[in-house]
């Protein structure tokens, strides 16, 4: 196991005037010649969890690493409860790291690690033993605080890294991947163990994960990142519901965005080939013209060939999910998922309708 990252070991930056959580401005990030993380913007209100989503490589733990203060910022500016901390050192910074193996001290008690960044600041031991104590509880590992980490389990490490992380009472919490390392069947209790914890602390917290259901559920705004570029900053519920182009739509929802056109009731797509009454649509349009369409799993049915308003569709793969067959069809140049009943008879050509009520159109964005 790797040794953690730095501690902070200054005293806390005096409270009397802390108006802003945690603010990234314009953020670029180099590696030598490879631009990391380009122009990205967010912020973290005070006691606000924001999830960084996206996929491999896109700059989730750049980002990261730059507030803290272990890469270099190229360009752009990271602020912290309301000063400039963009050339101050990690130890400096008043901000937690849970990194994405989340290692503590193998040879210290479960009290000590937690207790570490405190006794570096210098806190005086009355009050370093109540903290510990706080943290403990926080984190349910009171009865655990004197074994080693080699006696813990996966789950119960990464409960002592958070509890370590949040002794110092930081300003920012960031936590690179908290949950990967552990077991599938671990990860849903965990999760919303980790929610609870985060709803009882008063920092700015930045989750790095690239898991969709973890980001959904922890934060209460997403980051999603690709290629180093910030492509939306919103709720969860608008990035689920009006994502800002087709790679969010499917990235957050394995949903499908085509572009139509609205004329004489119907929403016409997949240049043409496709003409949907609006009648069948969630959303109605009001008037005529450009609209995007948002499919999702359940959008799509599989219906009569006659039926004049069906897309003819060729079927390239199927995958049986217990509760029914995922089917993946080729439309045009598109990609389409469509849910049939686990004994449907399915050729190698399908007709699909919408739903009703199952497909929604958006407004283009701009
Ligand atoms: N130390 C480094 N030196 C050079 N390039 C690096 C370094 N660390 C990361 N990169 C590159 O920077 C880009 C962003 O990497 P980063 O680790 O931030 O992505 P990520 O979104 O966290 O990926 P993952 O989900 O796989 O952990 C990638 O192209 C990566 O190869």
């Amino acid at each position: 196991m790797s040794t953690p990252a730095a501690v902070p070991t200054t005293d806390p930056t005096p409270t009397a005037v802390r108006p802003a959580g945690l603010t990234v401005d314009d953020l670029t990030v180099r590696y030598g010649s490879t631009t990391a993380v380009e122009h990205v913007s967010l912020d973290v209100a005070p006691a606000e969890t924001v999830a960084v989503i996206g996929p491999s490589g896109c700059g989730k733990s750049t980002t990261l690493r730059a507030v803290a203060g272990l890469v270099p910022v190229a360009e752009g500016a990271v602020g912290l409860a309301g000063r400039d901390i963009t050339g101050l050192s990690p130890a400096r910074r008043d901000i937690g790291l849970v990194p994405q193996n989340y290692a503590v001290f193998p040879h210290m008690s479960v009290a000590a690690n937690i207790g570490y960044g405190l006794r570096a600041r210098g806190t005086a031991t009355p009050r370093r033993e109540e903290r510990v104590r706080e943290m403990l509880e926080l984190t349910h590992l009171s009865d655990l605080a004197e074994r080693r980490p080699d006696q813990l389990s996966g789950g119960q490490r990464q409960r002592v890294a958070l509890a370590r992380a949040l002794a110092i009472q930081p300003d920012a919490l960031l936590l690179d991947e908290p949950l990967a390392a552990l077991d599938p069947q671990l990860r849903g209790g965990l999760r919303r163990e980790l929610a609870a914890m985060l709803a009882a602390t008063e920092c700015a917290t930045l989750i790095v994960t690239h898991d969709q259901r973890e980001a959904l559920s922890l934060g209460s705004r997403i980051a999603l990142l690709r290629d180093g570029r910030l492509v939306q900053f919103d709720t969860p519920q608008r990035l689920w519901d009006d994502p800002v182009d087709a790679f969010v739509a499917d990235f957050l929802a394995g949903a499908v965005l085509l572009d139509a056109e609205v004329a004489d009731g119907h929403a016409v797509t997949l240049d043409g080939r496709w003409r949907i009454p609006v009648g069948d649509l969630a959303v109605r349009p009001t008037g005529h013209g450009a609209v995007r369409l948002l499919l999702r799993h359940d959008s799509l049915t599989v219906t009569d060939d006659a039926d004049a308003a069906a897309l003819l569709a060729e079927v390239t793969h199927s995958e049986f999910t217990g509760d029914g067959v995922h089917l993946t069809v080729r439309a045009g140049e598109r990609l389409l998922g469509v849910r049939v009943p686990p004994d449907a008879r399915i050729g190698r050509s399908v007709s699909l309708a919408v739903a009703p009520g199952r497909a929604t159109l958006l407004s283009p964005r701009a």
